[in-house]
C-alpha cells in the first residue's frame, strides 16, 4: 500500500476513534470489543457502503486490494476465500493499549471448516519508531497441537515457543494462519492503527 493512503486511513481512523472516545460520533460505529482485561482497542467493521467503508480511501484502494488478497489466497490454500471480515482497529497510546496473547481461531485444519484460516494486517502507523512500542509478539507454537498437522522438525526456524517482534510500520501487511499463530498486541505509547483482513 503507498503511504499516501496509509496516511489517509491513519488520519481518517485517529480522528473518528479519538471523537468517539470524547463522546463524539461521525457516523462510525466503534466498539471497544470484550473483555476488556484482555485487550482495549477500539473498532469497527469495514463494510462496503457503510462509514467508514465508505470513504475513497477504503472504498477505492483498501478494500479492493484486500478483496483481491482474498482469492489469491483462495488460488493458494484449498478451502480459503469464500468469506472475508475486515475490521479497522485503534489502539490508543496514551492508554498504552494492547491485546494479550490469542489466537483468532480455533485450530481446525479440514478445509470445509468455517473457521477463520488466515489473518492478514495492514499497519497504518506512518511516524513509528522504535520508542512508540505496541509491536505485535509472535510465538512460534507446538504446529502438531495448534493445526492437527504433523509440526516440522525443530531446528530450522527456532524451537516452539520462541517469539518474534513484529514493529507495526506503516505499509506493512502481515499475513498468518488464524488459528495456529500466538500473538499479542504489547502496549504502545503511541496511537496504533491497523486494518485486519479474516479470511475464511
Ligand atoms: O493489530 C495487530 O497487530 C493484531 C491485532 C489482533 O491480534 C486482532 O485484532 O486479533
Ligand atoms: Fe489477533
Amino acid at each position: 500500500m503507498d503511504a499516501e493512503a496509509v496516511a489517509e486511513v491513519e488520519r481518517l481512523a485517529a480522528a473518528s476513534a479519538c471523537g468517539w472516545a470524547e463522546g463524539g460520533s461521525d457516523g462510525v460505529e466503534w466498539r471497544a470489543p470484550e473483555p476488556r482485561h484482555a485487550r482495549t482497542d477500539l473498532a469497527t467493521w469495514l463494510k462496503t457502503g457503510e462509514r467508514p467503508a465508505c470513504e475513497p480511501v477504503f472504498a477505492d484502494r483498501v478494500l479492493p486490494r484486500f478483496d483481491a488478497l482474498a482469492v489469491d489466497l483462495g488460488e493458494l490454500m484449498e478451502g480459503v476465500g469464500s468469506r472475508l471480515e475486515v475490521q479497522l482497529a485503534h489502539f490508543s497510546g496514551g492508554k498504552q493499549a494492547r491485546y494479550r496473547r490469542h489466537t483468532d481461531a480455533t485450530a481446525d485444519p479440514r478445509p470445509e471448516s468455517r473457521e477463520r484460516k488466515v489473518t492478514c494486517i495492514l499497519y497504518c502507523n506512518s511516524t513509528w519508531v522504535e520508542a512508540s512500542e505496541g509491536c505485535l509478539r509472535l510465538t512460534r507454537a507446538d504446529c502438531e497441537n495448534a493445526t492437527g498437522l504433523k509440526a516440522r522438525p525443530e531446528g530450522a526456524r527456532g524451537t516452539a515457543g520462541s517469539t518474534m517482534d513484529i514493529p507495526p510500520i506503516g505499509g506493512r501487511l502481515l499475513c498468518f494462519l488464524s488459528g495456529a499463530m500466538v500473538h499479542e498486541v504489547l502496549p504502545t505509547k503511541a496511537d496504533r492503527i491497523a486494518v485486519t483482513a479474516w479470511v475464511a
